[in-house]
């Protein structure tokens, strides 16, 4: 599975998340986990990365770590997600390696310039959402459009996807959507992880989805 195709329903958890829900979600097809802790200390940070990281790794998903290039690397995570204002993505290659995957947020294509070096690309907030307080103001699928015509690698969108807005998402050029309201306060986390699934995946059969090489550092599943 390329790395496109693991990036379909990209789940934030938090430290609060718990096990069985990750142990579900990953079972119904979650192809990608980003531990997105913004408080507990960092070794208790540690401790539940590397479980994580394990639960993933067991069910063929890929496990990365939100902001922080050296609990990535200390948890044995896939990859790091960066902000705007974390490392820049090349400056987190040279220090992790050629291995390594790296992602970065943008909004714009002045953004997408400080993302030079990153495998993948997650754009948003696309609509309004209450689980980034400090998101800034929603950019809409017209950014998806924008940055997908200037990146060639994968773009996911990212802010209040849910039900019926997975699609939209897809259509712009996305190769998925990223989320965490959409499936961890749904009353089944993991019927709506197969749900948001199965629209993307069905967004992706109607835009005929664009033939794209195995991502070298993806691994082969
Ligand atoms: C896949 C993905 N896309 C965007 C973000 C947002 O990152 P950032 O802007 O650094 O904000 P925080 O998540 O750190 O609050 C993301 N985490 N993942
Ligand atoms: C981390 C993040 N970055 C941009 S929007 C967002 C929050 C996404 O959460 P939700 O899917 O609940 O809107
Ligand atoms: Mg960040």
């Amino acid at each position: 599975m390329d790395l496109r195709e693991r990036l379909s329903v990209y789940l934030l958890i938090s430290g609060s998340t718990p096990e069985t829900v990750v142990e579900a979600v990953l079972a119904a097809g979650v192809g990608a986990i980003q531990f997105r802790e913004k408080t507990l200390p960092m070794a208790e940070q540690l401790v539940q990365a590397r479980r994580i990281r394990e639960q993933c790794h067991k069910a063929g998903a890929l496990f990365f770590v939100n902001d922080r290039l050296d609990l990535a690397m200390a948890a044995g995570a896939d990859g790091v997600h960066l902000g705007q204002s974390d490392l820049p993505p090349a400056e987190a290659r040279r220090l992790w390696g050629p291995r390594a995957l790296i992602g970065a947020s943008c909004a714009t294509l002045q953004e997408l310039a400080m993302a030079d070096g990153a495998d993948y690309v997650g754009v948003g907030p696309l609509y309004a959402t209450a689980s980034k307080p400090d998101a800034g103001a929603p950019v809409g699928t017209a950014a998806v459009e924008q940055i997908c015509r200037a990146f060639s690698g994968p773009v996911v969108g990212i802010g209040g996807i849910g039900p019926g807005l997975a699609a939209p998402v897809i259509r712009a050029g996305a190769c998925g959507v990223s989320v965490i309201s959409a499936i961890l306060d749904a009353p089944e986390p993991a019927s709506a992880a197969r749900e948001l699934l199965r629209e993307v995946r069905q967004a992706l059969t109607d835009r005929g989805t664009p033939g794209s090489a195995p991502h070298p550092r993806a691994g082969g599943a």
